[in-house]
């Protein structure tokens, strides 16, 4: 059986390479300067990795057998030499139009992340799969055992680079040497992807330093394959995709794809999958939240971190221009948050990230002016259509974009029945970019959180904004959030999934121990902060959205900051606390159907209460912890009231 540690058979069979593992690729890597360096070429000597790193690359390169090893530095002039090759392979064209801007066209099986393709590997599936599900396929957990998982990695990848460049890229997730940062090394054969990760991670030099200085025995280790042979257009091979997650060996392996969510191994895999299991461990958490600073009139500055399922509306909240008279938003992050609390008991977050990977439809000067103010200059479009003078449109960008080149190479015009930009098409631009990037983005203790939001598309029954009786209560919420599916993954139909913490395609270990661990983060020496579910997607019965949403989300945030501050503006309802009339500031709004958008119609939360039955005794069963069906119980009873 083939397994990263081992030797691929043809390699092990040619006599000048045979000996030892390690001695093998000391001799093939020429760590010795007078050694010739036989069929692999590499751009700079791998001492500049780390011990543990290198054998890690070592291991690859003996795997997927490349003709050349780029190690990345993370200077500009390699990012020219990624951009060259990238537009000779065809994978990218310029958008003259812009600075330093790039369009990416995949190939149209590559679009999304796959779900039914990624898999977390332990030895016991209860690591993974909650006790209800034990054996069958989980929404809570796709599980693949070891010697599986090993054979996958036998059938894809042995001589997988013949010909061409793996790129080595050690990353930090987090700023670069910070206490609460981590740091891994990805093994590619797509330039888009090292390119990528440039943009998405803190790369190069500095982070092979710090690796180098601490010798990190933590280093989580990436490798990724397009699966192609060649590396013309779009590389991927979409019949034999697989994400793999190893988290006791801090292994992450990737092959078929290269669209971001299921190639830039930081993000999605390292920071959330493995990074949940991290936080486990180590007693933090590793969550789907944006991170924003909010100011108030007064001058009060607090941050907040909001869980919404994936295309639901971070990226949005996070750089939201603030109608409301006196208030300012910061953005630390859109996508992810680590969070732990500091020895005051204060709940702190940091980004670890270091660009946008945002969904480009619905990005306008009117919807989020502060993302179209970041994104057009060092930015890489995917899947977005081109217009006549080498700019970027989307739907919902601006009316009349004229005739296009859409998403897949073809002519577009308004009377085209296709989308001109693909529904998960996005941006990939550097978080330094954005306008209001908050000035504490990259401290490395982290900013201080006030409030979690939980949130989801509810076209019906759910209320714009619901506050948490207490933390368990709050953990409730998040583990009944349901969700309307979007293009974010492979899901073609709409319908309302659940999607617990906006956490389901990303737990990396069995959600009733998910459950316990946040339950257990509830200390009496700790700022627990409030927990609120936001719901801005309510419709009314000929199907418009009840409320306006973007900027004026901030009059919800005031609710939830004057709520924080302990004020007496609200109302008991069954779900939990609701803004008292006219505590909601709707001023200048004009027409807003408050009634509707804050209505609780009991025959809909009966009906939730027996799905969310329905969800907890098929999908966790044993595994869930009791005080969720106290809340249950409690909601049930107060509906009933
Ligand atoms: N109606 C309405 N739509 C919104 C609102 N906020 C965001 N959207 C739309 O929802 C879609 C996704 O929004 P994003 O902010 O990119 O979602 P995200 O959660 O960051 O998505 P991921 O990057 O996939 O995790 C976009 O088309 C937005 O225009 C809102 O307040 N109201
Ligand atoms: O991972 C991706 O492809 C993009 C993303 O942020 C999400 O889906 O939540
Ligand atoms: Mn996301």
């Amino acid at each position: 059986m083939l397994h990263l540690e081992t030797v691929p058979e043809d390699f092990a069979k040619n006599p000048v390479q045979s000996g030892t593992c390690s001695d093998r690729y000391t001799q093939i890597f020429g760590c010795r300067a007078s050694m010739p360096i036989s069929r692999v070429t590499v751009s700079q000597s791998l001492t500049c990795l780390s011990p543990k790193a290198r054998a890690f690359v070592e291991r690859s390169v003996a795997l997927c057998q490349p003709e050349h090893v780029h190690v990345c530095d993370g200077t500009d002039s390699e990012a020219d030499m990624l951009l060259k090759a990238m537009q000779d392979q065809g994978t990218i064209t310029p958008l003259p139009k812009y600075q330093n801007c790039w369009l990416a066209r995949t190939d149209p099986a590559d679009v999304a992340r796959v779900e039914s393709r990624t898999f977390i590997c332990t030895k016991r599936e209860r690591d993974v799969v909650p006790a209800a599900k034990l054996g069958k396929k989980s929404a809570l957990g796709n599980y693949m055992n070891i010697p599986t998982y090993e054979k996958a990695v036998g059938d894809r990848f042995p001589g997988c680079m013949r010909g061409r460049t793996m790129y080595v890229i050690a990353f930090s997730m987090g700023p670069v040497g910070s206490p609460l940062s981590k740091m891994g090394v990805e093994v590619t054969d797509s330039a888009y992807v090292a390119y990528s990760m440039r943009i998405m991670t803190r790369i190069g030099n500095r982070v092979m330093e710090v690796m180098r200085e601490k010798d990190e025995a933590k280093v989580v280790k990436c490798l990724h394959s397009t699966g192609s042979k060649g590396i013309a257009g779009w590389p991927c091979d979409p019949q034999r995709t697989l994400i793999l997650h190893r988290p006791s060996e801090n292994e992450i392996v990737s092959f078929g794809s290269g669209y971001g969510g299921n190639s830039l191994l930081g993000k999605k895999c390292f920071a959330l999958r493995l990074g949940s299991v991290l936080a486990r461990r180590e007693g933090w958490l590793a969550e789907h939240m944006l991170i924003l600073g909010i100011t108030d009139p007064e001058g009060n500055k607090r941050y907040i971190a909001a869980a919404f399922p994936s295309a639901c509306g971070k990226t949005n909240l996070a750089m939201m221009t603030p109608t409301l008279p006196g208030y300012k938003i910061e953005c630390v992050g859109d996508d992810i948050a680590w969070m732990k609390f500091d020895s005051d008991g204060v709940l702190r977050a940091i980004n670890p990230e270091n660009g946008f990977f945002g969904v480009a439809p619905g990005t306008s000067e009117e919807t989020n002016p502060i993302a179209m103010a970041s994104i057009f200059k060092n930015t890489v479009f995917t899947n977005v259509a081109e217009t006549e003078d080498g700019g970027v449109w989307w739907e919902g960008m601006t009316k009349d974009p004229g005739t296009l080149t859409d998403w897949k190479g073809e002519l577009w015009d308004s009377s085209s029945t296709t989308p001109a930009a693909h529904p998960n098409s996005r941006f990939c631009t550097p978080a330094n970019q954005c306008p209001i990037i908050d000035p504490e983005w990259e401290s490395d203790e982290g900013v201080p959180i006030s409030a979690i939001l939980f949130g989801g598309r509810r076209p019906t029954g759910v209320p714009l904004v619901v506050e948490a009786r207490n933390w368990r209560h709050g953990v409730f919420m998040g583990a009944t959030m349901r969700s309307e599916s979007t293009a974010a993954a492979e899901h073609n139909t709409k319908v309302i999934m659940h999607d617990p913490f906006a956490m389901r395609p990303f737990f990396g270990y069995n959600f009733g121990d998910y459950l316990k661990h946040w339950l257990s983060m509830n200390k009496s020496n700790r700022e627990m902060p409030k927990i609120f579910h936001v719901n801005w997607f309510r419709k009314d019965d000929q199907g418009k959205f009840l409320w306006p949403g973007y900027g004026e989300n901030c009059r919800v945030l005031d609710w939830v900051l004057r709520r924080c501050d302990n004020m007496n503006c609200f109302t008991e309802t069954p779900l939990g606390l609701v803004p008292s009339k006219g505590a909601l500031n709707t001023d200048g709004l004009g027409e807003i159907d408050t009634d509707a958008l804050f209505s609780i119609p009991k025959d809909f939360w009966l009906q939730e209460a027996d799905a969310i039955e329905k969800y907890f005794r098929d999908e966790v069963g044993s595994d869930l912890p009791n005080v969720m069906w106290e809340e249950l119980d409690g909601l049930r009873s107060r509906l009933l009231a």
